[in-house]
């Protein structure tokens, strides 16, 4: 455990006055609809925290004031159901370093074909995409949109990768062996990176297996998920950045996932111990900053 989290350390970028606004990343969410507005601001803040510069949100055009209203930190477009969804987030792309997709953003078949769409514009632009929530239902319905893909994570939970072993595989999680049904599920879906959320998180490129017992908590709230799938858009860049000889060896992927896992545990862990039951995903947030420095700041 401590190799790895120092691997993470290994990739974090210094904090220099040598460095411009927008350097050390530009993340992108795509997500947020009618019924999710939280999961969105939990992914787009929690990069921020992290230490990204800027933080987008693609959103759907009802769910954008409601964003907009949480943070004026974050840089909300309303434009995931408008006509030309595509066109306005594919004028993004170039300006961005990773993108987040499907934190909040819900089942609906017009919103899912944009955001297959968008899907294939990152790719083409070799662009890392980090695939969550209602993103891995779109996978799971279409397993080809990133199969092959080096450069996607994806971070289901316990029901989703089930979904996803059932749709790639032909059937669900093998329960025992965990360590072999994520390398299973890589190894099918061309060695995407893929993160088993659980009591420990596994997380394998189809090749290698890392897993996280970073000592989290019981309380399992609503939202955890997204601040680990906005803190690693951001860890994916730096990661990508700083190179395998930074990683020793490991893959940039795989280190970023490490550390996003251990800093969203470390996060809950923090969280709990002043909320303890009452713990939401807000109070782990405002543990970003301490977590990240306890783990990563050396
Ligand atoms: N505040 C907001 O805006 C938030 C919005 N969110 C957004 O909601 C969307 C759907 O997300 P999701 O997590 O409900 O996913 P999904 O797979 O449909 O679960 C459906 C059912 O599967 C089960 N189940 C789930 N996890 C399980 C587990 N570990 N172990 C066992 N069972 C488990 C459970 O069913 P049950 O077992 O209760 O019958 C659950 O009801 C997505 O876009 C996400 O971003 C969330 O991020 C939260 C905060
Ligand atoms: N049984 C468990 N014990 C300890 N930590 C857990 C357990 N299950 C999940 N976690 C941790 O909780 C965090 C979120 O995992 P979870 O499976 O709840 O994601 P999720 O369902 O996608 O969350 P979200 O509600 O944001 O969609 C991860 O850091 C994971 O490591
Ligand atoms: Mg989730």
């Amino acid at each position: 455990m401590e190799d790895a989290l120092q691997l993470v350390r290994n990739v974090v970028p210094p904090l220099t006055a040598k460095k411009h606004k927008g350097q050390d990343g530009r993340v992108g969410v795509v997500g947020g609809c009618r019924e999710y507005t939280g999961a969105p601001y939990f992914a787009a803040i929690s990069a921020l925290k992290v230490g990204a510069d800027l933080s987008h949100v693609f959103c759907t055009q009802e769910a954008a004031p409601v964003i907009k209203a949480y943070s004026p930190e974050l840089i909300v477009h309303p434009v995931l159901d408008s006509p030309d969804a595509v066109h306005d987030v594919e004028k993004w792309l170039p300006r961005l370093h990773a993108l987040v997709v499907g934190p909040g953003l819900g089942r609906d078949d017009v919103l899912l074909s944009n955001v297959k769409d968008i899907l294939e514009a990152s790719k083409a632009r070799g662009i890392p995409v980090v695939i969550d929530a209602d993103g891995l239902w779109l996978i799971a319905q279409q397993p080809a949109l990133i199969r092959g893909y080096q450069k996607a994570v994806l971070t289901p939970n316990h029901v989703e990768f089930s979904r996803l072993s059932e749709a790639v595989l032909g059937d669900p999680l093998d329960g025992q062996d965990r360590r072999g049904a994520v390398l299973r599920l890589s190894q099918a879906l061309g060695n995407v990176t893929v993160v088993q959320k659980g009591e420990r998180d596994v997380i394998s490129d189809g090749e290698q297996v890392l897993e996280c017992s970073q000592e989290g908590s019981g309380r399992r709230c609503g939202g955890q998920g997204d601040l680990l799938s906005g803190s690693l858009g951001v860890l994916v860049h730096w990661a990508l950045q700083a190179g395998p000889e930074r990683t020793d060896g490991f893959s940039p992927l795989l280190v970023a996932a490490f550390g996003a896992c251990a800093l969203t545990r470390q996060c809950s862990h923090q969280a709990f111990q002043k909320h303890g039951r009452s713990t939401t995903t807000t109070d782990m947030i405002a543990e970003v900053g301490p977590a990240f420095s306890r783990l990563f700041e050396t």
